[in-house]
């Protein structure tokens, strides 16, 4: 119902082209990672979805339609394209501007600010906000419609940890629901625990769509992080279960040749407890770097509906810096 449906997209901007052929989607009931450095075309891209930039060629949808075309969009969408407001108003009057705006019920502001946790704040004025707290009030707004799709633009960039951790269970949570949450980062490291889904950029063409689990895969075998109290009875047993573990001494062993779900069945089937179960955050760090500095190739996917077209490899055209 959701889904978001980008297709061919292109767009220059005089001699930058700063999007290129660009095809993706985002699933309704996922958190999609829309990810590339800093002017690879994320933002322009999200612009011409909402139909704020038109695009040279290509179509953008939601849920089968062009925004431009949605009868009520906030209805459908919500957007948040920074976390920036009229430093004088309080978050409550921010929220009743938009839900004027979009013709919702009065009630909805107090429901939203809940909602966010934003109620003992409600009657200050913005400018005295947190960068998370302006986080918390973009969102709200972004939601004041109810809409089945969200579109973030950069929401976790800056926050502090208690920020991020409380914006990547709201967001996780609204997916849940069967929301289609569409979030834009510079860095796969900052979303890679909420995003489900991952679309990868490079210089206004896609470099990769897939599951997280697929960019993962795509590696190398990937190394597991694990501790338990007994470190010594673990390690016996995942080499039993034909796992490679290297550091069995330190706090924390290295993994190779186990899923992170395998690791969890075998630690209940032995009844040795996990204090730490991570998977080493470098090496899929490592595997977007490449994908960003050039020569990954489109990932396996279904998510990249159409993408994967021989031309949206390797060639990089104009001058996106
Ligand atoms: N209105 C515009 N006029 C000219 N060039 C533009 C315009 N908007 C974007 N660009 C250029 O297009 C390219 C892509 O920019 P875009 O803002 O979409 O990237 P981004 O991935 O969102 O980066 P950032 O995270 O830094 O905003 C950049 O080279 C940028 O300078």
């Amino acid at each position: 119902m959701g889904r978001v449906e980008v297709t061919g997209l292109s767009k220059r901007f005089g001699s930058v082209q700063a999007v290129q052929s660009l095809s993706f989607t985002a699933e309704p009931g996922r958190v999609t990672g829309f990810l590339g450095p800093n002017g690879s075309g994320k933002t322009t891209t999200l612009s011409m979805v909402l139909g704020l930039v038109r695009p040279d060629s290509g179509t953008a949808t939601i849920g089968g339609t062009p925004y431009t075309e949605l009868p009520r969009p906030a209805l459908t969408v919500g957007v948040s394209l920074s976390a920036d407001f009229h430093s004088a108003h309080t978050g409550r009057a921010h929220l009743d501007i938009v839900r004027r705006a979009i013709g919702v019920p009065a009630s909805a502001v107090a429901e939203k600010l809940e909602l966010v946790g934003l109620v003992d704040a409600a009657d200050r004025k913005t400018g005295s906000y947190s960068l998370g707290m302006r986080q918390r009030l973009a969102l709200a707004a972004a939601l004041m419609g109810d809409p089945d799709v969200l579109l973030l633009d950069e929401p976790i960039n800056g926050l502090d940890p208690e920020g991020i951790h409380w914006i990547r269970s709201f967001l996780k949570h609204l997916a849940s629901d069967g929301k289609t949450v569409l979030l834009s980062s510079h860095l796969l490291s900052e979303v890679q625990q909420t995003v489900d889904d991952v679309v990868v950029i490079r210089r206004g063409e896609l470099a990769f769509a897939g599951t997280l689990a697929e960019l993962q895969q795509g590696d190398s075998e990937r190394t597991i992080l694990v501790s338990a109290n007994d470190q010594a009875a673990l390690a016996r047993a995942l080499e039993l279960a034909g796992a490679k573990v290297h550091g069995v001494r330190g706090d924390v062993m290295r993994v190779v040749g186990l899923e992170p779900e395998k690791i969890g069945e075998l630690s209940l089937a032995t009844a040795i407890p996990l204090s730490h179960l991570s998977v080493e955050e470098t090496e899929l760090e490592q595997s977007f770097l490449e994908l960003i500095e050039g020569g990954g190739s489109s990932g396996p996917s279904s998510h990249g509906a159409g993408s994967s077209d021989p031309e949206s490899s390797p060639a990089i055209e104009g001058g996106a810096s």
